[in-house]
């Protein structure tokens, strides 16, 4: 049945009943039309594989020395460095809008660095006392410390340097030192981030052996050599000072090694297991995310988030829509839990849009 008449012309170029050699069943309808559970929202949220949700979120934070303090990281819009007092104001804005977990990186001023990273593992150091004002404040919000030297490192390295090279063994008992003095200001979850071999066994033996049962290690167990660490490192004022960091993070071409170093964190005691970074590693997620029982956790890392931010400043991408896209691309690909810069703008559409 044609819907012209024989004198009307079709708004159309061609229909489909004018196709040439096309079987009368197709003609009549597709068996199948996908199209059909996209139709209306409702039905597209009801058919809905992946939901964000604010449980997914860890927020990283920047924390520095000084009073009444919040500066913004030029190279991450939006993102700041606070003084602990602000750090406060800020933590409990996160959890009143949802948001369960922070991991926190420290600002160290360049006098206290020193090559043994020894400001690492400071009772007082900048990281203990913010950990104790927060769960002061905040008792509730789950705790994440990073265990590593280049805050404190004078190298900028992850390591002790001898000679040009990262000393293994002798940074992970500084890293020991540090996940200990982490654990008794009060912090939730310790994680190593700096890629030395075994230090997450030795991480729990000495946990486990003070007493520390309950602190649980998030591992950085696939982290890459990446360039998408940037802003971070601006942040911090943590780069290198020579060299770079592949003997030590992985090669971004490898994914086998990943589902080794998964496997030998596991076998030391990490809780959770992750992948940094996210977006150009998403494969990497989802075949660890099949290899292991744990939870996943991928890092959203400081340069994914500034290229969304130079863009959307430029008008070019819409910022809204594609945070939401990247984070959710992120939970398909396999993870868990989800550490990113957008956490807060993220929880504020998740909590307060019924409909984003
Ligand atoms: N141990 C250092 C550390 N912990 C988290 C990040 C990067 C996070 C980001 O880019 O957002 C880095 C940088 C690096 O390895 O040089
Ligand atoms: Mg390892």
């Amino acid at each position: 049945m044609s819907l012209q008449s024989p004198d009307q012309k079709s708004e159309f170029p061609v229909t489909p009943e004018e196709l040439p050699g096309r079987s009368s069943q197709v003609r009549c309808s597709p068996t199948y039309r996908p199209r059909r559970l996209r139709r209306i929202e409702t039905l597209r949220r009801m058919v809905r594989e992946t939901v964000l949700t604010v449980d997914d979120l860890i927020y990283p934070l920047f924390v520095m020395e000084g009073d009444g303090q919040r500066e913004e990281v030029p190279s991450m819009p939006g993102c700041l460095r606070f003084s602990i007092d602000r750090l406060l104001d800020e933590v409990k804005t996160a959890r009143e809008w949802g948001i369960g977990a922070i991991a926190l990186f420290p600002l160290i001023p360049h006098s206290q660095k020193d090559n043994l990273g020894t400001e690492s593992y400071n009772p007082d150091g900048l990281i203990p006392r913010a950990v104790r004002a927060i769960k002061q404040a905040v008792p509730d919000m789950l705790v994440i410390t990073d265990v590593a030297l280049d805050p404190y490192s004078s190298e900028g390295h992850d390591g002790i340097v001898k000679d040009g090279k990262i000393l293994n063994d002798q940074t992970v008992a500084v890293l020991v030192k540090q996940a200990l003095a982490q654990a008794a200001a009060g912090s939730d979850f310790v994680a190593p981030s700096d890629m030395m071999d075994g230090r997450v066994g030795a991480i729990r033996e000495a946990l486990n052996a003070e007493g520390w049962i309950d602190v649980g290690i998030l591992a950085y167990s696939a982290k890459y050599a990446s360039a998408y660490y940037g802003p971070f490192r601006d942040a911090l004022n943590s780069a290198p000072k020579w060299g770079d960091k592949k003997t030590y993070q992985m090669d971004a071409a490898n994914a086998r090694e990943a589902l080794k170093e998964v496997d030998l964190d596991i076998a030391e005691g990490a809780d959770i297991v992750m992948v940094k970074p996210a977006l150009a590693y998403l494969d990497v997620i989802c075949r660890i995310k099949q290899h292991t029982h744990l939870p996943v956790a991928a890092y959203n890392v400081s340069g994914e988030y500034a290229m969304v931010k130079a863009a959307a400043a430029q008008g070019w991408i819409d910022e809204k829509s594609v945070m939401l896209e990247t984070l959710t691309s992120i939970k398909r690909a396999g993870a868990d839990l989800i550490l990113t810069y957008f956490a807060k703008d993220a929880a504020m559409i998740l909590t307060h849009d019924s409909n984003p």
